[in-house]
């Protein structure tokens, strides 16, 4: 963990070389993807199975043994207790109706000079979903994922699931069928981004990938995009906590565990005004870690890409956020929305001591699936608009025609496009040149 303080000469350079140090696993994980994908084009399933039986430490029979069937489901739905199947249903519920409110409408517009404009809102046809399962089970990516792209409308869903050592979390197959997703594939990694995105003999190509992983799956996603779409880098997570010097150090400290659990590469700040929660934070983050069970993960992430970061008052706490653009921002201060609205660049907001993070990772409703490595600076977390796509339209009458074409006659002519003119100017009967 390092220790910063805005007041030292050092600041700065301590501060661009915490921004820029690269959390990936391995470093540098682009060559290895891209010999991944490249094998995945050239052998399709039979690449498929071997970086499985690889990675997932699980050789398949076959092809046919990598989709889960209906029955699968059914019987992952049936062997869960009535009260987690609850939960499941409150988390679904919610996650629903919040993404209901954000599906956008159609626009027409009837223009003075006689055209009408339109924009009209699209869903994808096939959507292939990432869920992680390499150091944990994700049931509530399952639902983050595949409930924006029902509420949008996307007609086929796949949703991709590794499963190490052949073994899957039932719960994820009882999110699955919770969502409505009957396509599901134990596959993982670069390799399930590659055959989402180029098909393979058994698994039919998609449009548009989304879902987060870690730095192999986030940059697969960068490496296929193009070919498909995708949505934002959602990959190792993080949180800032900006705190006030009124805060509880162990509360702070679990809201910092709560995302370093999640993996090695995970990144957990505090930034303080206050001296005393910035002595006191780093002991209790200990005292946490001697309690949980994933300690060994969370320690490595703390170690490696933990901070503390004392700062000369919350303005300048809210000035180094920004600069971050964390995934998660936790406002454990006096009067958050004030502070919040200081704030431009974060994936997910939490407001208040009453707020702790791990609220939006399961329930709240707002997705969790968010942009990380400092890219929430130009991208956002995962909604209905990931599934949707516009096409604007134009409907023209002669009278429309005649008022706007010779405008547009003019700047064809401008930029040399004859036919561009032409198709304009022969309809109203305008000399083109
Ligand atoms: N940003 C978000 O919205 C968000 C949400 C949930 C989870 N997460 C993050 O997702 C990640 C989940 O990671 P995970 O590892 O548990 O599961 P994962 O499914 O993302 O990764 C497991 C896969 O990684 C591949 N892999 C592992 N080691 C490899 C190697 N040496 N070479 C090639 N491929 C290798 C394997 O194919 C394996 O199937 C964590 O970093 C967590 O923080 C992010
Ligand atoms: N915090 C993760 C996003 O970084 C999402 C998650 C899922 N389950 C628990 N947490
Ligand atoms: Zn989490």
């Amino acid at each position: 963990m390092k220790r910063l303080d805005t007041r030292d000469p050092g600041f700065e350079a301590a501060f661009v070389a915490l921004l820029d140090t690269a959390r990936d696993t391995t470093a540098r994980v682009d060559g290895v993807v891209a010999g991944i994908i490249a094998r995945i084009r050239a052998e399709g399933d039979i690449a498929l199975l071997d970086l499985t039986a690889r990675f997932d430490r699980w050789q398949p029979a076959s092809a046919d043994a990598l989709r889960v069937t209906p029955e699968e489901i059914a019987d992952a739905i049936a062997s869960i207790e009535p009260g987690l199947m609850e939960a499941l249903d409150t988390a679904a519920t919610r996650i629903e109706t919040f993404h209901r409110a954000q599906m956008p409408a159609d626009v027409t517009m009837p223009d003075p000079a006689g055209l009408t404009l339109g924009m009209r809102w699209n869903a994808v046809d096939a959507a292939g979903l990432y869920v992680p399962g390499g150091k944990a089970a994700y049931p509530s990516s399952v639902l983050m994922n595949a409930i924006p792209a029902r509420v949008a409308g996307v007609e086929r869903v796949a949703v991709a699931v590794p499963t190490p050592d052949g073994e899957i979390n039932p719960l994820v197959l009882a999110a699955c069928g919770r969502a409505g997703v009957t396509e599901v594939w134990r596959i993982g990694g670069a390799q399930a981004i590659a055959a989402l995105a180029w098909g393979t003999e058994s698994i039919p190509p998609v449009d548009k990938i989304t879902g987060p992983g870690n730095a192999y799956v986030a940059e697969a996603k960068r490496q296929v995009f193009g070919r498909v779409g995708i949505d934002s880098i959602a990959g190792p997570s993080e949180v800032v906590v900006l705190a006030d010097g009124d805060q509880d150090p162990a509360r702070v400290a679990m809201d910092l565990m709560a995302q370093a659990e999640h993996d090695e590469a995970a990144q957990s700040i505090l930034i303080t005004d206050s001296p005393a929660l910035a002595d006191a934070v780093p002991g209790a983050v200990e005292a946490a870690l001697a309690t949980l069970p994933r300690a060994a993960i969370a320690g490595e992430s703390w170690a490696r890409h933990g901070a503390v970061i004392l700062v000369r008052d919350l303005s300048e706490g809210a000035a180094l956020t920004d600069r971050l653009a964390p995934e998660h921002l936790q406002l454990m201060v006096a009067d958050p929305r004030a502070l919040f609205a200081r704030i431009r660049h974060a994936g997910a907001a939490f407001l208040g001591p009453w707020c702790p993070e791990a609220l939006g990772d399961y329930v709240a409703g707002p997705n969790h699936v968010l942009p990380t490595g400092r890219t929430a600076r130009f991208a956002s977390g995962l909604s209905v608009f990931d599934f949707l796509k516009r096409t604007t339209w134009i409907a023209a009458e002669e009278s429309g025609l005649r008022a706007t074409g010779p405008a547009a006659v003019a700047l064809a002519r401008a930029e040399g496009l004859d036919a561009h003119a032409r198709s304009i100017a022969e309809r109203i009967g305008l000399n083109s040149f």
